[in-house]
């Protein structure tokens, strides 16, 4: 039976005191919003603002309706593709979009780069119609699943449909993410396609001068942001986002957990859940979170790819797992041992090398490029333009080894990465699967190898789950530590952005900006 969710829109627009004023603004507030959440029911496409004959603003391709019922079926089975409607109220059904083909028409050829692809991944497939028809949605798939075009193409396509001419300054559309480089990247896929859709995107984050940033937000439509700099930008009215139809939280269990939940509801307070689609992607998606993205959305679909999410972190399963359970003073040779092997020949692989601690990143990136391997590193204690220059030097293949702490966890998408080793284990499991999820992209099969001490072994009831249910081996060493799976695994839900020192009693966690 569908659940119905709470839609707190108090949480985002409470105000601090109350005035007559206040009074009669709140009553007109709310009469405003009910008119708005109706017609969002009844199918005004809120970033076209153009009602449509059909009730949601999306129809189906009509070859997509003529295909039996029994190839749709067949879909969503072998994709294991789950969808769960939160609303009470009836809402139309919508088949996946399974080819290319059966995407909803288009004037101009928005869809060209589509075709360097095959067809749509199962996320795309199964997301795109309720995104086009205006839903809120919350979508869990793998790493390296092909979530950014499933929430960047409904994106653009709503920009392009879109009648409404817009202020200076009053973005239509933004999307939050947690690290620059990963704003970043979200940005470049965007800009391949919004040529097409004469959407202005800019990416706004911190690291850099603002001045720059407020030019470009002057016109942007599409602002990919990290929520510090957004923040600050629109504190300082460079940026008003009142208008903003179509907000998406990318890794929003990260964009939901304690660093930084109140920037977020900074940022959201002055576009009402009511008046905004919210769009949620992850590949993890842990219940400590689940209650207050409710408080976000209004009557979101979940579409889970691969499994039930409420579940232990799925891995991808085309990623190759292995845990080397060992004593800490061993971490150091047994990685160059692996760097060894990985690094011979003419071709050396491509490896990331994930630390805990930016000294620890710092001394595991020097001891690598002591033994002559070409190394490059990204951690919180570099600027910006070092941050991207050696992100790119990875890329190009420049360094074949890339060191990094969890600011890299999340959402890259570099080619061809072949192993990732872990010299330190990850503060929580959900990390571990994004760490694990930079290799064995878009189809492509992964390598990950732990080296695991007793250091960890509060994890390792997670990390044994997490291996079972992509069946993995399982090493009678790390069994030893215990399958107990702790309920709440850190305070900061992650290490994210673990810009501490080498004393692990440390606190201080600071967040990208
Ligand atoms: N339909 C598709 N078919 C094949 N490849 C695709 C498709 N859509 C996107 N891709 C490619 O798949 C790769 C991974 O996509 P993307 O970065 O969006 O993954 P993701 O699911 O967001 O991963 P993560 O959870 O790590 O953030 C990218 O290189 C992208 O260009």
């Amino acid at each position: 039976m569908a659940k119905r969710t709470h839609n707190t829109e108090s949480t985002e627009l409470r105000p601090s005191k109350k005035s007559k004023s206040d009074d009669k603004h709140s009553e007109k507030k709310e009469k405003k919003d009910k008119k708005d959440k109706k017609e969002k029911k009844n199918g005004v496409d809120q970033v076209t603002g153009s009602s449509s004959d059909e009730q949601t603003g999306y129809t189906q391709a009509s070859a997509l309706t003529d295909l039996p019922q029994s190839q749709i079926d067949q879909f969503l089975e072998e994709k294991v593709i789950k969808i769960t409607d939160s609303s009470t109220e009836p809402m139309p059904q919508f088949r996946p979009i399974i080819s290319f083909d059966y995407l909803p028409p288009c004037d101009t050829d928005l869809y060209a780069p589509l075709k360097a692809f095959p067809a749509p991944s199962p996320i795309q497939a199964a997301t795109w119609p309720l995104l086009f028809a205006g839903r809120d949605v919350i979508g869990i798939a793998e790493t390296g699943s092909g979530k950014t075009l499933g929430f960047g193409l409904p994106c653009l396509k709503k920009l392009l449909d879109s009648k409404r001419s817009r202020k200076p300054y009053h973005p239509a559309a933004v999307i939050i993410s947690p690290t620059r480089e990963l704003a970043m990247q979200i940005y470049d896929q965007l800009v391949k396609f919004s040529h097409v859709a004469k959407a202005d995107v800019t990416c706004i984050y911190g690291g850099v001068g603002k001045d720059e940033q407020r030019v470009a937000l002057k016109t942007a439509a599409i602002v990919v942001a990290t929520p510090g700099r957004l923040k600050d930008l629109q504190n300082d009215e460079s940026v008003d986002l009142s208008k903003v139809k179509y907000l998406v939280l990318d890794e929003a269990d990260r964009m939901l957990d304690k660093g930084f939940e109140q920037d977020i509801k900074d940022i959201i307070a002055p576009m009402p859940v009511s008046r905004r689609q919210t769009v949620m992607f992850t590949a993890t998606w842990p219940r400590s979170v689940r209650d207050l993205a409710a408080t976000f959305m209004s009557s979101p679909v979940t579409v889970t790819i691969g499994g039930d999410p409420s579940a232990d972190p799925r891995a991808n399963t085309r990623i190759k797992q292995e845990v080397e359970v060992m004593d800490g003073r061993d971490k150091e040779n047994r990685l160059i041992q692996l760097l060894s092997r990985s690094q011979k020949g003419q071709n050396p692989e491509k490896v990331l090398v994930f630390c805990l601690y930016k000294k620890e990143a710092m001394r595991i990136e020097r001891l690598i490029k002591m033994k002559g391997f070409k190394v490059a590193g990204i951690h919180g204690d570099l600027n910006q333009s070092d941050r991207f220059r050696n992100l790119d030097a990875f890329k190009t293949g420049a360094a074949t080894v890339l060191v990094a702490t969890d600011v890299a966890a999340r959402g890259l998408d570099i080619p061809a990465v072949k192993l990732v080793i872990n010299v330190t284990f990850p503060l929580t499991v959900e990390d571990y699967v994004h760490r694990i999820g930079r290799t064995g992209r878009a189809g492509a099969n992964g390598h990950a190898i732990t080296l695991f001490t007793e250091q960890d072994k509060a994890l390792s009831g997670g990390l044994i789950n997490v291996l079972k249910a992509a069946k993995q081996d399982v090493p009678e060493s790390l069994l030893k530590f215990g399958t107990t799976v702790k309920k709440k695994q850190h305070d900061a839900y992650g290490a994210f952005f673990k810009d501490i020192g080498t004393d692990k009693k440390a606190t201080k966690i600071t967040f990208d900006d």
